[in-house]
Formats: structure tokens, C-alpha cells, sequence
């Protein structure tokens, strides 16, 4: 059976089960979805980096705006989220809302999620952390200074940044999940004992590390890249530059991923 490599197919496969494993939950079907999603992050990034830093988007409150008290980007999110729980965004265990306070519940008839993950995972939520990483350390990295005024679609932009970094992130639970099931000998005595190293130790595969971050940095290059119909390509003049991609992924979202593992595994016999 092959594994499926977006997230719609990855729960059709668990609903539907694999042979592998009862619950259809295996460690290769979690990871072909996080592939899938270094696609998403890597075109939402060239997308956002059409634009400038447009750093009044960040700083400084939206005064235009009745009933804004915080800046455009907190806005627009707030918003986005509030129309996307209303038709049952956040139903789904894949995503975490930014908000989560005060938002609408869901006005369509929900899906039936299978619950693979223990209970606790819905307490888990980073992305006060995913937000702080994102407006100080990246956006600088990776956009040109400067400020054209294009404030709203800067915004738009950020949001899908946002979310599918927060989507790949939080999917440490189900990474996590799979773990556990594999090896519950393994991970259990430290789960008893809250021993977040040793956590950290059992669940870090560094080869498979190494490889996403040349992995991202190829596809930035791929996605990247302006395409001509003539023999002379631009090559080395990529929209994103590749190796932020790269350094992005190894400073951040790998090991935020990690930091969703441990704390779930922390829960996970609860
Ligand atoms: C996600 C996994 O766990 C860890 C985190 C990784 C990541 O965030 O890409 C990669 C390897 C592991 O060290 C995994 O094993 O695939």
C-alpha cells in the first residue's frame, strides 16, 4: 500500500487503516506528510518574499481599524481564524489556532476525526513562540528591507506562513504518537520518570535531519528558480534564498518539532 503524502490522504489512511499497523499510523506515512508540507512552507515563503519587510504591518497598532487594538497581522489572523473555526478548522487535531480564546464555534456539521492522539495533545499549543520566531528572527532573514505600503496582501501573505509553519510544527504529536507506539519499552521509563533529555535522545534521528535540511534547500532552489524558455538560465537567482530555507529548518522548525514531541510524550501516559 503506498504511504499517502498530504495531509487529506494521510487520514483517509489512518481511518482506513494499513496493514502495517492497526491503527494505520505509521512513523513513514507521518514523515511523507511533513515532505508534502515542506512544499506548502516553501512556496507561502517565496510568496511572502515578494514583498518587503513592511515592518509597520508588525508595529504598530491598527488605529484605522474599530475595535483593533493590536497590529494588522494580529488582525488579520484573528479574523482568518474566526471565519476558519466557524467552518471547523480547528476541529481538526492538525491545526492550532493563534488565537484560541473567544473563537466561534464551528456552524458546519463536523468531520469525524480518528483520534489518534491522546487527549492531552490539545493542551499543547507553541505558537506564541511560532509567532515570535516568525515577525523577529525570519521575516528579517529572509525579506529586503524597505516598505512599499502593501500592507494588507504583506499580511495575507504572513498568514499562510503562519499557519503552515505552525501545521508542521504541532505535527510533532503525531510523530511523537507514532514513536511511542513503536517502541512504548523504549520511551515509557523515561515518560515515568519526565526525563525530557532522555525524550529528546530517543526521538532525534539526525541522518534523517541532515537530509530535510538539504532537502529544503533543494526544493527552495527548484521552486524557486525563474524559469526561461532559452538555453541561458539565471541560475543562482532564486526568489528565496536557498539557504535560509535550510538554516530555517535546523534552527527552528526541526527543533520546535522536537520541543511538540517532548511535551507530548510528557502527557502521553497521563
Ligand atoms: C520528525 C521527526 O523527528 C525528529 C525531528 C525531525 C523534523 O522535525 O523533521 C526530523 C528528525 C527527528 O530528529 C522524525 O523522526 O521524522
Amino acid at each position: 500500500m503506498a504511504t499517502p503524502a498530504c495531509s487529506e490522504d494521510f487520514w483517509r489512511f489512518v481511518k482506513n487503516g494499513a496493514p502495517d499497523n492497526a491503527n494505520g499510523l505509521i512513523l513513514e506515512s507521518v514523515r511523507e506528510s511533513l515532505i508534502r508540507q515542506e512544499d506548502t512552507i516553501v512556496f507561502n515563503l517565496i510568496e511572502r518574499a515578494k514583498f518587503p519587510l513592511n515592518s509597520p504591518v508588525y508595529d504598530e497598532p491598527c488605529a484605522q481599524i474599530p475595535g483593533c487594538c493590536g497590529s494588522l497581522l494580529e488582525f488579520i489572523v484573528k479574523e482568518t481564524e474566526s471565519l476558519q473555526a466557524k467552518v471547523g478548522r480547528y476541529e481538526s487535531p492538525e491545526e492550532n489556532p493563534f488565537f484560541p480564546d473567544a473563537l466561534p464555534p464551528p456552524v458546519v456539521t463536523p468531520y469525524n476525526y480518528p483520534q489518534v492522539l491522546h487527549p492531552a495533545a490539545a493542551s499543547i499549543n507553541i505558537n506564541k513562540t511560532i509567532w515570535n520566531m516568525y515577525v523577529k528572527e525570519l521575516l528579517p532573514l529572509f525579506t529586503v528591507q524597505g516598505d512599499d505600503g502593501n500592507y494588507g496582501s504583506t499580511a495575507s501573505s504572513d498568514v499562510q506562513c503562519l499557519q503552515a509553519l505552525s501545521r508542521r510544527i504541532h505535527y510533532g504529536k503525531f510523530v511523537a504518537e507514532v514513536k511511542f507506539r513503536d517502541a512504548p519499552q523504549d520511551y515509557g521509563p523515561a515518560i515515568r520518570a519526565q526525563d525530557r533529555d532522555a525524550l529528546m535522545k530517543l526521538l532525534t534521528f539526525e541522518s534523517v535531519e541532515e537530509m530535510v535540511k538539504r532537502r529544503v534547500e533543494k526544493k527552495a532552489m527548484v521552486f524557486g528558480q525563474e524559469v526561461n524558455l532559452g538555453d541561458r538560465g539565471d541560475k543562482g537567482n532564486y526568489k528565496l534564498d536557498p539557504s535560509i530555507v535550510s538554516r530555517l529548518y535546523g534552527e527552528w522548525v526541526m527543533p520546535l518539532t522536537k520541543d511538540v514531541q517532548v511535551e507530548y510524550l510528557l502527557r502521553r501516559l497521563d
